[in-house]
């Protein structure tokens, strides 16, 4: 190496530190073109990457005139340089022009092509080495920078994405227009939010069981905490004691692994054990020895594992008739009932279907991403005109429809075809025959039992048997 080059490579490594290069490209960049035009006359310096298409956009407009992306696997590389050089020559008028490969172990990356206004004693081959390992550090960090940006965005996307869903899951307003509705959210929810009491929910399907769940679990101190709501009517049969309490390796075939169950996973947080009418007689004796021990074993397991989690639960079903029915445990009903809340249904609370309607066609309208159609006046004597046997939940259908449907400026509601029919109280009566009829010829004829008509439909036999009097119904029924 000549004395000059080892002076050159020497201050070029003083002058790389005295920049103070740090782990941002654009220093790094910075600093090569420093070098570059405090060692040699430079005119232009054009840097072709094999890279991204982007890099054009983090390299600074200081260091280079252009940024070319190519695929890595271009052979003719040298070439290009060498005839972006001579064009640089040309057009620059520059007196000379310098190719600084940059490669690492994977082959070459790109080529710095310099054009100078003179020959410059200075331009060593040990000085372009050097500054082709500068420009390979900076490609690098460019390519880790674009790397980080793209990871960036599409977590930016993620979270976005997130944040809706969650939004769907935890509506951040509740409607309550309703004077029942309005005690239950505004001071019930509150007052039992605070205590770890055990509450049951009761009310029909859709009627917003869980809505009431997840408010008092978010006004609870265990807010921040996990809120696990599992549909116990929907655990496959064998295995709802695994699904709640979790289960060993090997504790049965299948079981190729340790799992934690619902009860597990809602440590400190809340569990909502929805339609809890529905758990086979087994599991209801284990929960009813967890909420009185406070621990679980897991399903093959010796080990009790201590639990801190505040029970919910929910059912659209009549427990106490159940329990009459002896399709459910007293003793557990009595743990569960400790603070009960009924919910209405629909039906008898027509005074919010407006702000409910108003409330589910704003969030309809943000999904859909349109704007939300004014209801006429029409369509609100329409939707007080159903009886809405699916509560808050078919709103949410017939409105989603109608609102797919309605191309004009307001919003026409396209109820079920059942309510078209409708024959005011006798169609409900109607209704509520076949539905007794139905359970009846399931049961052949039994009203009492757990196997009896009454446990079939959730209510005591008692209020069955008034009801079939009441509909003038014949008592085929065999009683107990
Ligand atoms: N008061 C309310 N305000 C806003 N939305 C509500 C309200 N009540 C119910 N909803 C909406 O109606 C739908 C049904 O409510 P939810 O799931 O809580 O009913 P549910 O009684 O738990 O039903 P199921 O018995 O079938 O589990 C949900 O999408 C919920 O967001």
């Amino acid at each position: 190496m000549s004395s000059s080059s080892s002076t050159s490579m020497a201050l070029l490594t003083d002058l790389v530190e005295a920049l103070g290069f740090r782990h941002t490209e654009r220093t790094w960049a910075r600093a090569t073109y420093e070098v570059l035009s405090r060692y040699v006359a430079v005119r232009t310096v054009e840097i072709v990457l094999f890279g991204p298409a982007g890099s054009r956009k983090i390299l600074p407009s200081a260091t280079t005139s252009a940024v070319v992306a190519l695929r890595p696997s271009e052979e003719s590389w040298f070439r290009d340089a060498m005839l972006r050089g001579a064009r640089l020559l040309d057009t620059k008028r520059a007196a000379a022009m310098a190719i600084v490969p940059i490669a690492d172990s994977g082959g070459a990356l790109g080529c710095a092509t310099i054009a100078l206004e003179r020959e410059s004693e200075l331009l060593t081959r040990a000085l372009l080495e050097s500054m082709g390992r500068v420009l390979r550090s900076t490609l690098r960090q460019i390519h880790a920078i674009a790397r980080v940006a793209e990871l960036s965005r599409r977590v930016h996307t993620q979270t976005r994405q997130l944040r809706e869903d969650l939004r769907q899951l935890l509506p951040s307003a509740v409607v309550a227009a309703n004077p029942r509705m309005q005690r239950i959210f505004a001071e019930i929810v509150p007052l039992v939010a605070r205590q770890d009491t055990t509450v049951l929910i009761c009310g029909e399907s859709g009627t917003g069981k869980e809505v009431v769940a997840r408010r008092i679990h978010e006004l609870s101190p265990r807010s921040k905490r996990p809120f696990i709501r599992i549909n116990c009517g929907a655990i496959p049969s064998g295995l709802v004691e695994s699904t709640l309490f979790g289960h060993e390796k090997g504790a049965f075939t299948g079981a190729t692994e340790r799992r934690a169950g619902v009860f597990e996973r809602a440590h400190m947080g809340t569990l909502l054990l929805d339609e809890v009418g529905e758990l086979p007689p087994s599991a209801q004796v284990k929960l009813l020895r967890v909420i009185e021990t406070g621990e679980a074993e897991r399903v093959g397991g010796n080990r009790t594992i201590p639990l801190d989690v505040r029970i919910l639960a929910a059912t659209h079903r009549d427990l106490h008739a159940m329990v009459d029915a002896q399709a459910f445990r007293a003793d557990l009903l009595y743990r569960l009932d400790v603070f009960p809340i009924t919910i209405p249904p629909l039906r008898e609370r027509k005074d919010e279907l407006e702000a409910l309607t108003a409330h589910i066609l704003a969030r309809l309208a943000r999904r859909f991403g349109r704007s939300s159609p004014p209801l006429s006046r029409k369509s609100i004597a329409r939707l007080r005109s159903y009886e809405w046997p699916g509560n808050v939940r078919e709103l949410e259908n017939v409105l989603e429809r109608s609102l797919l449907l309605s191309t004009g400026a307001s919003l026409e509601i396209v109820l079920p075809d059942r309510a078209l029919k409708r024959g005011s109280v006798s169609t409900f009566q109607a209704a509520a025959k076949r539905c007794i009829e139905d359970a009846l010829a399931l049961t052949e004829g039994r009203i009492y039992g757990p196997n009896g008509a009454a446990a079939v439909l959730g209510i005591k036999p008692t209020t069955l048997q008034s009801k079939m009097k009441r509909l003038g119904m014949a008592r085929r029924a065999i009683a107990r």
